[in-house]
């Protein structure tokens, strides 16, 4: 179908817009009432592997929420069984994988990934979405060379990731290999999604902030530069995320990216003098969600006016929703940036 609200597309690069789009992470999920039945009867995967199934978890939030964009129903660690990566999502824990990465061998041994062979079903769920049921854009998504090695280096979820950096500095070669290696995954897997129709792209390098700058332009700026060189190319705009990377936000503005993305850590108004004149992307404490509504309002409306002082802003969160949420408290917030944001940017121009 065609996009008739192009809002989160036109702010992403920068152009002027009627209103704040806004979307969040993690809106396709357990705060969700209907998201919860589904999940009773099947898992993750099986969602993912059922592309009509899939497509309903998707546009559920753009339904309840009238939020400007869709992200695909899917894991960071869905294509990773491609590669020939043991990966199972575990309920309250996250991803667990059995074959974790020890050694150069076990790198040597990651098998190349094909998007039409390993993930038809992905394809097949941008294809429902994008030709037949949304007017707003879909964003299909990767996780990024470093969270998806931590995942495979430490065997699962890590608060420490001393796995992780011990082996990015002691085994450098094999480090540089498997971010080759993820970079050839994520490029083409992306690549395809935005061919069967996804119109913008975020890669998720939620866990990237446990480095320090200097460590992230030697082990990671190369591969992050030429992943988003070579997704220039699909012409769509691209977004980076990370968590507690507020150190970084000047190495990503770095990057070939449209929109850098912000957690709660960082201010728009403070990223705007840190030099950060890209699109920003974020940033209330979904925390506050659980909280009183005149916090949520009043925090949230301070984001709106720092995202319109400049031009390039979409509203989210600055981590995922997690499932105590109201949805409720999803939709008012949804309607309240729209209002507010709408006002402010009418004045503006008058
Ligand atoms: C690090 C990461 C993962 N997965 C993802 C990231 C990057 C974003 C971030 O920083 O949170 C990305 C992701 N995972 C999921 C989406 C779907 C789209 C959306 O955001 O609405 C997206 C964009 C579905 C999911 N992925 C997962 C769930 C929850 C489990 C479920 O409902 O079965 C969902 C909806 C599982 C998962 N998968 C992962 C974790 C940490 C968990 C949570 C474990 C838990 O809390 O149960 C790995």
């Amino acid at each position: 179908m065609k996009i008739t609200n192009d809002t989160l597309l036109r702010a992403a690069r920068g152009q002027q817009v009627e209103h704040t789009p806004v979307w969040f992470m993690r809106q396709a999920g357990r705060s969700q009432p209907e998201y919860r039945e589904i999940k009773k009867k099947y898992s993750l995967e099986e969602i993912t592997h059922q592309p009509e199934l899939c497509a309903y978890v998707t546009k559920l939030p753009v339904d309840n929420y009238d939020v400007d964009a869709a992200i695909l129903y899917k894991d960071i660690v869905t294509p990773l069984p491609g590669m020939g990566v043991d990966v199972k999502i575990k309920a309250g824990i996250g991803p667990v994988i059995s074959n974790p990465i020890r050694s150069v061998a076990d790198v040597e041994k990651l098998q190349e990934f094909h998007p039409e062979e390993h993930v038809p079903f992905v394809l097949e769920t941008i294809k429902i979405l994008t030709k037949e049921q949304l007017t707003v854009p879909l964003i299909g998504f990767a996780g990024a060379p470093f969270t998806l090695a931590s995942y495979m280096i430490e065997g699962g979820p890590s608060k420490s990731y001393n796995r992780t950096k011990a082996f990015m500095v002691s085994e450098p070669q094999a480090w540089f290999a498997l971010m080759d290696k993820l970079a050839d995954m994520i490029i083409t897997d992306i690549k395809a999604q935005v061919q069967a129709g996804a119109s913008a792209i975020q890669i998720f390098d939620s866990w990237v902030g446990a480095l320090n700058v200097e460590d992230y332009r030697i082990y990671i700026k190369p591969i992050m530069t030429r992943i988003f060189s070579e997704l220039r190319e699909t012409g769509v705009p691209l977004i980076t995320f990370g968590v507690g990377a507020s150190h970084l936000a000047n190495e990503w503005h770095d990057l070939p990216v449209d929109v850098v993305g912000l957690d709660w850590r960082l201010s728009i108004e403070e990223a705007r003098q840190r030099g950060i004149t890209k699109t920003v992307q974020g940033n209330l404490d979904p925390s506050y969600l659980i909280g009183s509504w005149d916090e949520i309002e009043k925090r949230a409306k301070r984001i709106v006016e720092q995202g319109v002082a400049h031009p390039g802003h979409i509203f989210n969160l600055g981590h995922g929703v997690f499932p105590e949420v109201d949805p409720d408290v999803l939709k008012r917030l949804t309607d309240l940036v729209h209002t507010y944001s709408r006002e402010l940017i009418s004045q503006k121009s008058n």
